[in-house]
């Protein structure tokens, strides 16, 4: 496991990553989140000791990470790393090699990975000839050689068309199938809830929510809508409940002391129909919007 504890970073007078702590579990992706600069790019730096620490540390398998430990990791930086004038095929063996791999199985690897990729037929080319979704692609087979411990991806989904997205979805399953703890970041918050186990979001430099996906849509002040057959405006008269919308036979209701939404079931049965009673979960996009205000 990947222990990120108090982590800061300091740039002159400004703080860019403020005491941020979370874990990266094996087996399970976690996306990591929050607006333009907010710290992501740093923490994420000061993982793969690209960046000094100012504070905190961080943890690879219960101990403090080595570099060693750090040469096991794939990652793709925010500035990328490969060269744009070189064939991409030479530049992957080179780094498989670099990572350990013999000739042979480097460049059976790098091959594999092109045609899964689609670049097959690319492999002579300048990194620079290719688009640049093509080339993220190419970034992307370059962090995953030749067998990670950990991924740290940074906005590895950036700029890809949605079957890359796609094949860039099944290769980090793959691996967090096989045990590797993965953290990567996005502003696809859409993609980050369909891919991600766990989720650290973070504003101005501080963790500001992290949990399960459905443990952050379960954590905040319950909400319920209520369809009624008649007018629900009695709601508002309700103990205990905030309304948040009210139209016509329709209520949405957040729950403001415990219980409160028995004492409306039961009121709003005693007057009529009740067509529908259910728990309302926030989006995603809702819970970082308020998380990052
Ligand atoms: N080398 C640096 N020198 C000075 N300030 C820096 C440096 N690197 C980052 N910062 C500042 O640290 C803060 C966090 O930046 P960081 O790049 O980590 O954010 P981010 O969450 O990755 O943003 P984005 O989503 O835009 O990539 C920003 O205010 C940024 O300007």
């Amino acid at each position: 496991m990947l222990e990120i504890k108090e982590l800061t970073r300091r740039f002159g007078e400004s703080t860019a990553v403020d005491h941020v702590s979370f874990e990266v579990r094996p087996g399970e992706m976690t996306g990591f989140v929050g607006a333009n600069g907010a710290g992501k790019t740093t923490t994420m730096r000061m993982v793969m000791g690209v960046l000094g620490i100012d504070g905190g540390e961080v943890l690879w398998q219960d101990r403090s990470i080595t570099r060693l430990d750090r040469r096991t990791f794939g990652y793709m930086p925010e500035e990328r790393g490969l060269y744009p004038k070189q064939p991409i095929l030479d530049q992957l063996v080179y780094v498989a090699q670099l990572k350990g791999l013999g000739r042979v199985a480097a460049r059976r690897q790098v091959q594999e990975l092109l045609e899964r990729f689609g670049l097959g037929g690319r492999a002579k080319d300048h990194l620079e000839k290719l688009s640049l979704g093509n080339q993220q692609r190419v970034q992307i087979i370059a962090s995953v050689l030749p067998k990670p411990a950990a991924l740290i991806l940074d906005e590895p989904f950036s700029g890809l068309d949605p079957l890359a997205v796609d094949s860039m979805v099944d290769l980090l399953r793959e691996h967090a199938r096989d045990d590797i703890p993965v953290l990567f970041s996005s502003h696809q918050l859409d993609l980050v809830e369909r891919l991600c186990d766990r989720l650290v979001v973070l504003a101005h430099g501080r963790r500001v929510a992290a949990g399960t996906v459905s443990e952050l849509r379960d954590a905040g002040v319950p909400r319920f809508r209520l369809v009624l057959g008649g007018d629900a405006g009695w709601v508002r008269d309700q103990r205990g409940l905030g309304v948040l919308d009210l139209d016509g036979p329709t209520a949405l209701v957040e729950v403001q002391h415990d219980g409160a939404e028995q004492h409306l079931i039961a009121e709003a049965a005693r007057r009529g129909d009740v067509h529908e009673f259910v728990r309302v979960r926030p989006a995603l996009s809702e819970i970082y919007r308020e998380a990052t205000a």
